[in-house]
């Protein structure tokens, strides 16, 4: 223990006056001789010395009028200062009686949460307490250990407080004991209420419960998420047996490691039964699907793709890159330009303006060539009209429709005496008789093989798609004719864009050794208007260099 040094009397004496503080000495001398601890000056003695020497003086004082502090200024921290607040509080309660038996049968909590609380709190000592109560709470310290023997003042004052406090922070419930020892368990509020009304009621209140701390629980967004409910289940009740998990199949020959499209697929031990029991049609199905991902896009295609803007972009990619998303197909437009729609088009032969001049159901209704021509062949409802209309910014002047087999005959239009664009009805499956599709597709044949001044057929592939086998034999019959032809990937804006370039490697890979074939592989979207500048200018290039 530390011994107690006498303060200079001189400097203690500035609030109490002289003579007070001569009989302080006095008394402290008077405890030691008698072998009673009175204090001593670190830190934990001093509050007790000089609470003892409040309680003899009969007045409130601060525990600092005990020390020397003349002139001298102490930074106290706020946690310092409602310590002292519950030290000095806790003494006036107990007004100056028995304070040795009342501090040692109390923790220092349980004195400060009674003592805080007068028989008729004032508003701040409301507050006060309060606040303290909610910081023992959140420490989770706070527990009231076998209260006996409490005063009757006391005791009623502790109800309150405890009652109080109840109400404020609602979660309270504590253990009662009543005199002839029995136990209910009560809520606090109601308990308030009884503990006003019995007054011979004596509380022993023993360890409370430890309570979950009152943590909130934010999101990153700061709401609040609520923790998820337990669901009581019945004993008597039977479990439900627990749901099987869905896995994932990989496709083995899959190198991209995307699902295969079939879901009926869930386990992987089972991926072979199903492959066993699977028609040869759906097993050529997923490896041409596996085959598909396993291509490998070379890097200048990838580029392309990635340059043009080519593949499911999302709006705000389209506006990031400069484009004006308000204009339908923005992506066939210069970046941050501000010129009007027309100037818009870079080739001057796609700025004319397109007209319907001739229709053929038959080859003798072909119209005379006078112009270079340029035909889009390719499958029912691949695009082919759409491409004629975005390709020349004229929307509506060539009729579509999202039914395959509206364009029915061979539709030709003229761009000024320019150009000559020839839309080809489609082939394979249309909304037709067998018969009249029979015979679209004779008349298709026939123009492509006979057309006298036919520059260039435009093979139109759906890129999700890719070719059919209807496709391949037109290409045949190209092949056998010399007719040139181009393959161009329609509706790309539908796929991602890895598989455009996929789409496109493929087909390139299939007809590299062919000889009518025009390269590059194009590849456009009608809807957003991606490569349609680019097919502009390769096809542009026929009208300007060759001579009607
Ligand atoms: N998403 C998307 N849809 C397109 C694109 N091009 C055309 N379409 C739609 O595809 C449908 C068919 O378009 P058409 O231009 O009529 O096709 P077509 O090849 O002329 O069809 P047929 O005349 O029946 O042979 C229409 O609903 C178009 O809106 C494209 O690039 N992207
Ligand atoms: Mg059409």
């Amino acid at each position: 223990m530390t011994q107690a040094k006498p303060a200079p009397s001189g400097k203690r004496n500035w609030s109490s006056g002289g003579t007070a503080a001569g009989r302080k000495n006095k008394e402290r001398g008077d405890d030691k001789a008698k072998g009673i601890r009175v204090a001593g000056w670190n830190k934990g003695d001093k509050k007790k010395e000089d609470k003892g020497r409040q309680v003899s003086a009969g007045s409130k004082r601060r525990w600092s009028e005990g020390v020397p502090r003349v002139g001298v200024k102490r930074a106290v921290s706020g946690f310092d200062r409602r310590k002292r607040k519950i030290d000095d509080d806790s003494w006036d309660d107990d007004g100056g009686k028995d304070v040795s038996s009342s501090k040692s049968k109390f923790t220092r909590k349980c004195s400060s949460t009674i003592s805080r609380r007068k028989v008729s709190p004032g508003k701040g000592d409301r507050l006060k307490s309060q606040t303290l109560y909610e910081d023992d709470y959140r420490a989770g310290k706070r527990s009231i250990s076998k209260v006996s023997d409490v005063s009757r003042g006391v005791k009623n004052r502790l109800v309150n407080s405890v009652a109080s406090k109840g109400k404020k922070l609602g979660a309270s419930e504590g253990v009662i004991r009543t005199k002839k020892g029995g136990a209910k368990e009560v809520d606090l509020d109601e308990e308030a209420v009884n503990s006003k009304k019995s007054d011979d009621l004596d509380l022993i209140i023993e360890e409370e419960k430890p309570r979950p701390r009152l943590t909130r629980v934010l999101d990153q967004t700061g709401k609040k998420i609520k923790p998820a409910k337990k669901v009581v289940v019945p004993d008597n009740e039977e479990r439900a047996p627990p749901k099987k998990r869905k896995r994932m199949k990989l496709d083995p020959y899959d190198t991209s490691n995307k699902r295969i499209e079939d879901s009926s697929i869930q386990d992987v031990s089972s991926a072979e039964k199903v492959l066993v029991n699977c028609t040869p049609e759906e097993e050529t199905e997923m490896s041409i699907n596996a085959k598909f991902r396993a291509i490998q896009p070379s890097s200048s295609i990838l580029s392309y793709v990635e340059d043009n803007l080519l593949g499911r972009r999302r709006l705000i990619e389209i506006k990031n890159a400069g484009y004006n998303v308000k204009i339908s197909a923005p992506l066939d437009n210069v970046p941050f330009s501000t010129s009007t729609e027309r100037e818009r088009i870079e080739d001057i032969a796609f700025r004319n303006k397109l007209e319907f001049f001739a229709a053929a159901k038959i080859s003798s209704s072909f119209p005379t060539p006078t112009l270079p021509e340029i035909a889009f062949a390719g499958v029912s409802n691949v695009g082919k009209s759409s491409l004629l209309n975005s390709l020349t910014r004229q929307w509506g002047v060539v009729r579509t429709s999202d039914k395959p087999g509206l364009t029915q005959t061979i539709n030709f239009f003229q761009l000024a005496s320019k150009l000559c664009l020839v839309d080809l009805p489609g082939y394979g499956f249309a909304y037709a008789k067998d018969e009249v599709k029979e015979s679209w597709e004779e008349l298709v044949k026939e123009y492509v093989s006979t057309r006298v001044g036919l520059e260039r057929v435009c093979l139109l592939v759906h890129t999700k798609r890719g070719m059919k086998p209807l496709d391949y034999e037109l290409v045949d019959l190209m092949e056998r004719h010399k007719t040139p032809y181009q393959i161009v990937l329609t509706k790309t804006d539908l796929v991602f864009p890895i598989d455009v370039a996929r789409r496109a490697m493929e087909i390139q890979e299939s007809l590299k050794r062919n000889k009518s074939v025009v390269n590059p592989v194009m590849m456009v979207s009608s809807k957003t208007g991606a490569g349609i500048r680019n097919l502009r200018g390769v096809l542009g290039k026929l009208a300007r260099f060759i001579k009607p």
